[in-house]
Order: structure tokens, then sequence, then C-alpha cells
């Protein structure tokens, strides 16, 4: 079986074309297998681009932990340059994946992603919480070099507020007027990774909301800068959300495992 491996920002993604449907997506077990960093290809994800009678293709997603998860922004962003390396499409892709559709614009390196609409920004047990196709709690510090992303990310993701399916966690400090730097525990990858597209998404939101950061927010991960576009439309509710940023063929391979 050939893959190929994709990083958006550092966020790093197995790439396989299922078109034929062949691939056997309910075992978590292999997924896992091949997501492991030393007994696998590695990868904090896999992605699967699959035939859908209405778009240019299906994005099935995985995380690391081999079971099926919610959206993935950077993925999202690094199955549409996968696609358009494939040739399926020539500059704006539609396509589908578990939170619905999605349009997406290749513009050079960048891929610009539309993510779907967000509505309702809450707080749960004293944390700011909001669902841009993951679910994501975001806390604003002062030190963001030096904190323990895995350490204080952990006790959230498993805290009461948020069972049964846990949360990502991003941290985040302000740079300047339009800036912030970004740090995410990811769950599924039970790991800091470099970015998260849809954590990065999360916080631009609540930094417009709680602090009226104007639009568009330039975001600096450890994998690299990110902008985010969005109509605020008034009571929590966000549209034409878009999340801009490189995305890039690493290399290919075939599978022995
Ligand atoms: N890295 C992804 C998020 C994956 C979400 C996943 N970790 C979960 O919520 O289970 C992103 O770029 O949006």
């Amino acid at each position: 079986m050939n893959f190929f491996k994709y990083q958006g920002t550092g966020n790093d993604f197995i790439m396989i074309d299922d078109r034929d449907g062949n691939f056997p997506a309910s075992d978590q077990a292999f997924v896992e297998r091949l997501c492991h960093r030393r007994f696998g290809i590695g990868a904090d994800g896999l992605i699967l681009l699959q035939n859908d009678p209405e778009y240019d293709f299906r994005m099935v997603y995985f995380n690391a932990d081999g079971a099926e998860g919610s959206m993935c922004g950077n993925g999202g962003r690094c199955i549409v340059r996968f696609a358009h390396d494939l040739g399926l499409f020539e500059k704006k892709a539609r396509f589908i994946a578990v939170d619905g559709e999605h349009v997406a614009v290749v513009d050079g390196e960048n891929i610009s992603l539309k993510m779907s609409d967000v509505s309702g920004i809450e707080n749960r047990g004293g944390l700011t919480f909001l669902n841009t196709g993951s679910p994501h709690v975001v806390q604003f510090v002062d030190d963001l070099e030096s904190l323990d992303v895995v350490a204080d990310g952990r006790s959230i993701r498993y805290s009461e507020p948020f069972q049964p399916g846990g949360t990502n966690i991003n941290f985040a400090q302000i740079v300047d007027a339009n800036t912030l730097f970004v740090r995410t525990y990811e769950r599924g990858v039970e790991d800091e990774t470099y970015s998260c597209g849809t954590g990065v998404t999360a916080v631009a939101l609540v930094a417009h909301q709680q602090l009226s950061m104007p639009d568009p927010i330039h975001i600096q991960t450890i994998g690299g800068n990110l902008s985010v576009s969005f109509q605020y439309q008034g009571e929590d509710i966000f549209e034409s959300i878009h999340l801009i940023g490189p995305a890039k063929r690493v290399y290919s391979g075939s599978i022995a495992l």
C-alpha cells in the first residue's frame, strides 16, 4: 500500500489515496501503528482521500491513537494540497468532511480553507470552550514559552466538564495588536503538536470576542505561521471563517507493516 506524508505548519499526516475504498479504516490498531513515531511512519494523524459523488473528494481523518477524529484544520489544508497534487481540481476545491462541506483555494504555497461556522463560546467549568469542528479550550497566558503545555493541557483534557469526549487545549499569548503565539495540547495525539488548525481558529475567534482583536488575526505556532479571517455576526456567531497557511508534501513511500 502506498502512502504520502504531508505537513501543514508542522502538524504532520499520513495521506492515503483511498479512492478505491480498500483501506482497512475500522482497524484502529493498524492506524495507530502507522502513526507511531518508533514502530511506524510517524504522524499526528492519518487521512484518507475518498471519492464522493457530490464533491471533489471526501476527507476521513484519524487521530494518532487510531480513532476517527472530529475536524482537523491543518489536515484539511494538507488534503487539499494532496488533491491538487493528484490533479483533482485546479484552483478551488469543494469537499466533504466529518463536520460538513468545505471549500478551499490554492494560492501558491498557501491553502485557504473555509471552516464551519461557529456559534457559541461557552464558559465551561470556568474555562472558555468552543467547537470549531473540533472541541477547544482557549486560555490566555503571559509566559507561553516556559509553560508546561503537556502537563497543564492533560489535566484539563481529562477533567470532569469535558467528559466523556475530552477536549483540545490551546494556550495563547498576545504578541501585538493582531498577532498571537499559540501552543496546543491535542487529544487523540495526547501530546503537544507543533500546530493545530481548528485550535488556532478557536483562539482567533475568542481573541476577537474577548480582546476585540481585529480580523485577520495572525498566529505564530511552533511549526510556522497561520492567519485566520472571519466575519463576526454578533451574539457569538462567526461566519466565513478561513484558515490560511502553507501545506506541503514531504515524501512518499510504501507500507510494509
Ligand atoms: N490537528 C487538528 C485537530 C485535530 C483534532 C483532534 N486532535 C481532536 O479533536 O480529536 C487541526 O489541525 O485542527
